[in-house]
């Protein structure tokens, strides 16, 4: 454990704040403050140790890739962040909040969202209908109001509705609100699951293999959908992703996992030419 963190832990047992944020102010790879901070994260399933002693930073406003061979850890990884997993060791700090083991729930009240590997839509649903779900959590209406149609929950509903539009408009799928999600093509269907998320107005959006199954259009239209996103709303971006094309155009920072230990992490040059990365690539046959 680092001194920094001996000094947070310390600090929090006796009931102040740990200021990660305030770390030499900065992050180590694009120099802005820490939004997220994993320290000595230890998962294991049974006899499998998905990871081992795995900690890293990303920045306020940066975009980080998770990559590494097949079985490296990486789901694992983002489902400890998210709150799905609960780590037998270490910490996750974001915005200088404990969220260690807190669970799903409360990670996404802290405001992360994720999409999945495979898409998770409700495919018989509008896509209107589908953003609107992304927005629950930012519901104040309780459901018994909802249920029985109150002033409060009615005006929610017409919001979130004139929202969701509004961002379908933003990401070039206006024309497909109203359609069963089911019905579009792979690409689209990606992309509204990217509108889904960000209709909870996260600031740090988890991405697990956003690129896969895509032709290279689709991939260059979601990459751009992405970037338009993060210039617009402000959010830091973690994707998982296997296209190590993609994750080197839009990637600041990259880290590496392999066999569920971190083995590099730095900017998208410095890991390009690692050999300890190149090794563990030629390595499994990528
Ligand atoms: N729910 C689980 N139960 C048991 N073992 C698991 C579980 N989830 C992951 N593992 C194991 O943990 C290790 C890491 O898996 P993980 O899915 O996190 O890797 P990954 O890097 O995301 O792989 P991929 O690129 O193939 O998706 C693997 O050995 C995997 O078999």
């Amino acid at each position: 454990m680092s001194d920094l963190l001996a000094t947070a832990w310390a600090l929090e047992q006796a009931g102040v704040t740990p200021a990660f944020a305030a770390r030499d102010g900065k992050a180590a790879v694009t120099g802005n403050v820490a939004l997220l901070h994993l320290a000595d994260i230890d998962l294991a399933f049974g006899g499998v140790k998905a990871l081992s002693g795995v900690g890293f930073e990303a920045a306020a406003g940066e975009t980080l890739a998770i990559i590494g061979p097949n079985g490296a850890g990486k789901s694992s990884l983002l489902n400890v962040i998210n709150g799905i997993y609960r780590p037998q060791g270490g910490r996750v700090l974001f915005e200088g909040r404990d969220l260690t083991a807190k669970g799903a729930r409360a990670a996404a009240a802290a405001g992360i969202a994720r999409t999945f590997q495979n898409i998770a839509l409700f495919k018989g649903l509008s896509v209107v209908g589908n953003i609107v779900t992304g927005r629950s959590l930012a519901h104040r209406a309780g459901i018994v109001e909802q249920v029985l149609g109150l002033p409060r929950a009615r005006r929610e509903e017409g919001e979130a509705h004139a929202a969701a539009l509004e961002l379908l408009d933003f990401l070039g799928l206006g024309a497909y609100a109203e359609r069963p999600v089911g019905a579009l093509p792979y690409g689209l269907q990606k992309r509204v699951e990217l509108a889904r998320a960000l209709a909870a107005r996260p600031r740090l959006l988890l991405l697990d293999e956003p690129m896969a199954g895509m032709s290279a259009g689709e991939k260059q239209e979601l990459s751009d959908a992405i970037r338009a996103a993060k210039a617009r709303f402000g959010m830091t971006v973690l994707l998982i992703e296997h296209d190590i094309g993609v994750v080197m155009t839009l990637s600041d920072h990259i880290v590496v996992l392999d066999y569920g230990i971190k083995i590099a992490d730095g900017t998208p040059d410095a890991v390009r030419n690692d050999p300890r990365v190149i090794e563990a690539y030629l390595g499994q046959g990528h």
